[in-house]
């Protein structure tokens, strides 16, 4: 199987869902290697964002493109090296974790003893061992989002893409999957991740960009001092460039 570096690039990316909804012309690469955080406020558009990534929007300007092949025509062998959580951790309630997580082994191509083995290193990985026999649907929510990181990453992708992926999770959670993130970026991936906790990205993230009203409107450096200043300050002048006449 060719080894594709799996860079991602959105460009000039548009998805009007109401006045001040949706992308309006959202730029944005993640590089093999690199862990790209995406930050902004409610409703700035960063699932929007990541959909557009994986081709689940239909944008009405811009695209996005894996190693220069726009997301829409990109071959099922080059989708079967890309795993995503967004919104939904993928979970069939009524599959064990264990079986759910093969599941998604299979479906990203992995044979059978290979999966078996993927199976095993990403229930350690996550903490979830103790789960494997356990229904998806008697899991604690926190609990489901770890089965949906497992399902995300279990084939070793080269490109992830994550939508706050420690939302739910306990510390312990927050570190693991820390410690995933920056080993699949070690491995040569490319991450995209969002979150709301510009503390816990800073610890993971070569780059964080902020989105703001469906733009990326600047960059925050992850070893910068005071990152919770610095990010109200880039969104405020921002906002505050958007309606001089507000003022
Ligand atoms: N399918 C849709 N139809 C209509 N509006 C939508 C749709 N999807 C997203 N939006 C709107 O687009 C905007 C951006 O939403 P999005 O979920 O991308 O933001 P977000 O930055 O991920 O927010 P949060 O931090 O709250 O998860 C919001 O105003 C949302 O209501």
């Amino acid at each position: 199987m060719p080894r594709s570096s799996h860079r991602l690039e959105i460009r000039d990316a548009e998805r009007v869902f109401g006045p001040d909804a949706g992308l309006f012309g959202a730029t944005l690469t993640v590089a093999p290697g690199e862990v790209h955080a995406l930050v902004g406020l409610n409703g700035s558009g960063k699932t929007t964002l990541m959909r557009a990534a994986l081709g689940m929007v239909d944008l009405h300007a811009g695209g996005a493109r894996i190693d220069g092949v726009p997301v829409a025509g990109l071959p099922r062998g080059a989708w079967s090296r890309v795993g995503h959580m967004v919104e939904h951790a993928f979970a069939y309630p009524d599959l064990t974790v264990r079986r759910n997580i093969r599941l998604a082994a299979r479906l990203h191509g992995l044979p059978d003893p290979q999966a078996r083995r993927a199976v095993d290193h990403v229930l350690a990985a996550l903490d979830l061992e103790r789960y494997a026999r356990v229904r998806a649907r008697l899991l604690s929510q926190g609990n489901r989002q770890r089965v949906g990181l497992a399902a995300a990453l279990v084939h070793a992708p080269r490109l992830v893409v994550l939508d706050e992926p420690t939302n739910a999770l306990d510390p312990r959670g927050v570190v693991l999957v820390r410690e995933l993130l920056v080993a699949r970026a070690a491995a040569g991936a490319g991450v995209l991740v969002s979150s709301h906790h510009l503390d816990e990205v800073a610890r993971v993230a070569h780059r964080i960009s902020v989105l703001n009203h469906g733009r990326v409107i600047g960059t925050l450096d992850p070893g910068g001092a005071d990152l919770e200043r610095t990010f109200f300050r880039v969104v405020h002048a921002d906002d505050e460039s958007r309606a001089p006449c507000a003022r």
